[in-house]
C-alpha cells in the first residue's frame, strides 16, 4: 500500500527560508505530522536542497517519519541516504507542456541515479494565481469546480496518477474545489495545500481532502502553530 494513504498532514519545509526563531527539524518533527517534504519553487539550489534533506533525515532518525523531495526542477535533486522518496509534481493545469513531461524527460537525460522505485508523481492542479508556482507553470486558475473535477477524474482514470494535488500555496482555497476533486476521485489520495494557518482551517480542508499539507507556516509562525493544524487535520479523519 502506498504510505500516504495512511497520513493526514504533510508539513512541506523551503531550504530558502529560515526555520522559526531557534527551531530544529527535531522540533518539525516533534509536531506529529505524517511526512516531510522539501521543496519550493523560488530561490532553489541543489546546495540548499541538499543541506535542509540532510537536516530533515538526522532529526526524523529515531522517528517513523519520512522525508520526500518534492522538487521544482531537475538540477535540485539529491540522492542522500535515509531519504524516503521522490515526489514529482505533473501540473495539469500548465500553460506549457514542458511542466506534464518536457523537465521530467529532461531529468531523466541528465540523472543517471533516478531511483524509480521510490518516485512518485503528484498530479497537480495550481489554483492561486498569485503564488510563485501558478506564475512558474503558467498555470490557468480561472477553473470552476467542475473544472477542477474534471481534471482530478482525468489524472487518475486516465493517467493513472494516485496522488492529485490541489495547490493554493499562500492563500486558504475554496472548499467547493476541494471537495469536487475529493468526490472525483476514486481510489486517489486527494492532497490539500495552501494557507492552512490553524486547527479550524486544518480541520476544514481536511474534511474536503485527505491529506493537508502545511509549508508557510512552518517558517512564518513555527511548530506550535504547525501541532494545531496536525491536531486539525486527525480529528478531520477521525
Ligand atoms: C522533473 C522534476 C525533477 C521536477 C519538475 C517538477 C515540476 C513539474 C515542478 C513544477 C512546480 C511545482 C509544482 C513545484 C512543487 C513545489 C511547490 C508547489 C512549491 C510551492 O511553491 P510557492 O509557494 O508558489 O513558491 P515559493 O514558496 O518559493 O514562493
Ligand atoms: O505554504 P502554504 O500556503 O502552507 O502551502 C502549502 C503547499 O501547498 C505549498 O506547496
Ligand atoms: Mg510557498
Amino acid at each position: 500500500m502506498n504510505p500516504w494513504t495512511e497520513w493526514d498532514h504533510i508539513v512541506k519545509v523551503d531550504p530558502d527560508k529560515t526555520l522559526y526563531e531557534d527551531e530544529t527539524f527535531e522540533d518539525v518533527v516533534a509536531t506529529g505530522t505524517d511526512a516531510i517534504s522539501v521543496g519550493g519553487t523560488l530561490g532553489m539550489t541543489e546546495e540548499k536542497m541538499a543541506e535542509y534533506v540532510r537536516g530533515c533525515i538526522e532529526a526524523t532518525r529515531a522517528h517513523d517519519v519520512p522525508v520526500f523531495i518534492e522538487p521544482s526542477s531537475a538540477g535540485v535533486v539529491v540522492h542522500p541516504d535515509g531519504l524516503e522518496g521522490y515526489l514529482i509534481p505533473i501540473v495539469f493545469n500548465a500553460g506549457d507542456i514542458a511542466w506534464m513531461t518536457g523537465v521530467h524527460k529532461e531529468w531523466a537525460r541528465i540523472d543517471d541515479d533516478i531511483d524509480w522505485a521510490h518516485t512518485h508523481t503528484e498530479a497537480y492542479i495550481v489554483m492561486n494565481e498569485e503564488a510563485s508556482v501558478a506564475e512558474y507553470t503558467q498555470a490557468d486558475c480561472d477553473l470552476a469546480p467542475d473544472d477542477v473535477a474534471a481534471y482530478a477524474e482525468i489524472a487518475e482514470q486516465m493517467f493513472g496518477q494516485d496522488i492529485v494535488y490541489v495547490e493554493y500555496s499562500g492563500t486558504l482555497g475554496d472548499t467547493d474545489v476541494v471537495g469536487a476533486a475529493h468526490d472525483a476521485l476514486d481510489d486517489a489520495t486527494l492532497f490539500y495545500g495552501g494557507g492552512v494557518h490553524d486547527y479550524d482551517s486544518a480541520h476544514t480542508m481536511g474534511q474536503h481532502s485527505d491529506v493537508v499539507v502545511v509549508g508557510d507556516l512552518v517558517h512564518d509562525a513555527g511548530c506550535a502553530a504547525v501541532r494545531e493544524t496536525v491536531e486539525g487535520a486527525n480529528d478531520a479523519r477521525n
